[in-house]
């Protein structure tokens, strides 16, 4: 595959931003650029901090997606789970509800600003709604140290944990965790320590994650991250990064080729937008989403078309990136 140019992919690009339902990320509006390559439409979204070397390989995932082969997959549905931002345990049922019946919720935990009183209120309030047989798991991106992460898994520990994603920034806290957890056979989950690391497969060699999430978009695209995954021999959950609907396709393709796929996905999260791409949301139903190229509507790229400042923005965002792949082409 030639890579197509930044003048090419202005050529397709259609900047859109789009409302959320539900706060997440400390954000209301996500903004992202649709594609409209050869093999079907795409989507680059890094999110709007993040410095170019890392928005390129965002850039090298979409480009795979909308000009690149297809994957031989091995399954048509994606189980996925609801994925809980850090609100109130009053608004528990209200943002739930946009994700429909639903076996697993992904709770955020350890926002700052908030205590760990707050996280256990929040959690308490899932497991008041799942009942006994649904699964927790919670994403602290980070946020903790070790003690601290010690000390929630404690505090948490009668909800009956799923797992604990990226409970510490660094692999030396995860492994150390994973230690001192040793016997709680509560596993860890990396995910930023596999997504924004040079080598995601790091934490695998120094044995600090039981599991890893991958998502396709920072991993550089689907082929890349079936890569990972295979060379970890570990267990994987995939999830996306608040994509519109054309993005959580990618992720239920790289979910659908998988050879194993033991965990519910976070590809369930367009439940948190209040507008779509597509008059077809990815939205899911009994748990599942279908394993579907999306295409972006025409009619709704311009109704949710970003400002002339925006657009500009992300176009010059897209001609650096991809002047970076152009002269360091991934391997
Ligand atoms: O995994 C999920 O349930 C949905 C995706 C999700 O939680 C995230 C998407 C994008 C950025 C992150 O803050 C967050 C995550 O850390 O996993
Ligand atoms: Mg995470």
């Amino acid at each position: 595959m030639g890579l197509p140019s930044g003048r090419e992919l202005r050529e397709v690009a259609h900047v859109v931003a789009l409302p959320l339902a539900t706060r997440f990320r400390g954000i209301d509006v996500r903004e992202a650029v649709l594609l409209r390559g050869p093999s079907g439409w795409s989507e680059f979204a890094p999110f709007t901090e993040y410095e170019d070397a890392e928005a390129a390989t965002w850039l090298a995932a979409a480009i795979d997606y909308g000009w690149g082969a297809e994957p031989d997959l091995v399954r048509d549905v994606i189980p996925v789970n609801a994925t809980l931002p850090a609100v109130e345990p009053a608004q528990v049922a209200e943002v739930l509800d946009r994700f429909g019946a639903t076996r697993t919720v992904k709770v955020k935990v350890a926002q700052a600003g908030q205590t760990l009183a707050d996280d256990v209120a929040r959690v308490r309030a899932v497991r008041e709604r799942l009942g006994p047989a649904g699964r927790i798991r919670v994403d602290a991106n980070g946020g903790w140290n070790v003690d601290e992460a010690e000390h929630a898994a404690h505090a948490l520990a009668p909800f009956d944990l799923e797992y604990l994603e990226q409970p510490c920034a660094s692999v030396p806290e995860l492994a150390e965790l994973r230690d001192r957890l040793r016997d709680w056979q509560l596993p860890i989950a990396a995910d930023e320590s596999v997504r924004k690391a040079a080598d995601p497969l790091a934490v695998v060699a120094a044995g600090a994650a039981d599991l890893l999430v991958v998502k396709a978009a920072p991993l550089g695209g689907i082929a890349a991250s079936l890569r990972i995954v295979a060379a970890s021999g570990l267990p994987t959950v995939v999830s996306s990064a608040l994509d519109t609907s054309v993005g959580l396709a990618m992720g239920a393709r790289l979910a659908a080729a998988l050879p194993d796929l033991d965990y519910d996905c976070g590809l369930g999260t367009a439940a948190l937008l209040a507008a779509d791409v597509t008059p077809h949301p990815l939205l899911p139903r009994e748990g599942r989403i279908p394993v579907d190229r999306v295409d972006a509507d025409p009619d709704l790229l311009s109704r949710w078309v970003a400002t002339t400042e925006r657009r500009d923005w992300w176009l010059a965002r897209l001609d650096r990136c991809a002047d970076l792949l152009h002269d360091h082409p991934a391997g």
